[in-house]
């Protein structure tokens, strides 16, 4: 049996739209193993829109493998560890579809490349900013082209800390991008380049406190918010605290403040805060470090069955 761990990730960090995104210290563990026929799917905890078939998300990602290597198991066993929320904004999807694919690729004889593994991987979600840090870690700013993912990966300090708000409501990702409109305003493109160029800037050599300008974006989170009741009360009381920057963490619903040294002050303040506030839904609050391995093999017994 081969054991994958793969990271929660949160795409867009504020201006990057599909091209940034950064993976985190929350994991699933997908297990896979050749059997002798069939296809037995398992998961814990167990959700109602977790498949256990062909329309699982992880076995579809292991197909998207066996189908470029030519090889296929006779059976196949997986089993899903889930720490990572569903359909919150923290790339339950992309951890799904980075870790089917890198454990596939293992399960087959490691014929792929990374670089194949973040191409089929980008190429299934349809934009790279969370499969590619799920796939490798760090903070990436990456681009999905024709045949290939330009990207680059930052290896982010333990100084700079991923505060999350997480509500108990979902909000699908397919529904948070039919919802943004077709054509933008030049100058809300324009507010967005200049955003994105200063945070990749701002965080690559740690000037932090460009951080709350430099998150700010005019693409989707005016057009997502109105999904999210709480949305600017929880923004607000980041910034308040001394966040460097909060926003949506991908299509959301979940929120993300930047927060270095004094991170425990901030959750100190925060969870007070959150203990007296009025909101619409009840929000966990977590304090999460970045991710900087990606997909990463956890134990590996026998591999496949023998021919
Ligand atoms: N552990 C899992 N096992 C199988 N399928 C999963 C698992 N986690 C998520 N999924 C599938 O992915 C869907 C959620 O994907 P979606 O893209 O809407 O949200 P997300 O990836 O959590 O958020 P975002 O893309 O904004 O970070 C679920 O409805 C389910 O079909
Ligand atoms: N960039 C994507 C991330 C969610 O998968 C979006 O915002 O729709």
């Amino acid at each position: 049996m081969i054991s994958v761990k793969v990271p929660a990730s949160s795409a867009n960090l504020g201006a990057g739209f599909d091209c940034m995104g950064v993976a985190l210290k929350l994991y699933n563990i997908i297990e896979v193993e050749e059997i002798e026929k069939g296809l037995i799917i398992t998961s814990s905890p167990d959700d109602p829109s977790i498949a256990k078939d062909e329309n699982n998300l992880v076995f579809k990602a292991m197909k998207t493998v066996f189908d470029e290597v030519g090889w296929y198991p006779r059976g196949l066993r997986i089993n899903l560890i889930n720490e990572i929320p569903l359909t919150r904004g923290l790339g339950s999807s992309a951890a799904c579809i980075s870790g089917g694919i890198y454990a596939a690729n293992l399960l087959s004889g490691g014929k792929l490349s990374e670089e194949e593994m973040i191409y089929l991987a980008a190429k299934m979600e349809g934009h790279p900013d969370n499969s590619t840090p799920a796939m490798i870690g760090g903070l990436v700013f990456a681009v999905l082209e024709d045949k290939k993912v330009n990207y680059i990966k930052f290896v982010v300090p333990t100084r700079l800390k991923f505060a999350v708000f997480i509500p108990d409501f979902q909000l699908s990702t397919e529904y948070a991008r039919n919802i943004l409109p077709k054509y933008i305003e030049f100058k809300d493109a324009v507010f967005n380049i200049g955003r994105a160029t200063l945070f990749a800037s701002a965080i690559t050599t740690g000037n932090y406190e460009l951080l709350p300008a430099a998150t700010q974006d005019r693409l989707h989170q005016p057009y997502r918010k109105k999904l999210i009741p709480d949305f600017d009360k929880i923004v607000n009381l980041s910034l308040e605290f001394g966040a460097k920057g909060a926003f949506l963490s991908g299509a959301g619903p979940s929120i993300i403040a930047l927060v270095d040294e004094n991170y425990e002050i901030f959750e100190q303040n925060v969870k007070n805060a959150l203990a007296n506030m009025e909101l619409a839904a009840n929000w966990d609050f977590m304090i999460l470090e970045a991710d900087n391995s990606g997909a990463t093999v956890f134990s590996v017994q026998s591999t496949s069955l023998k021919r």
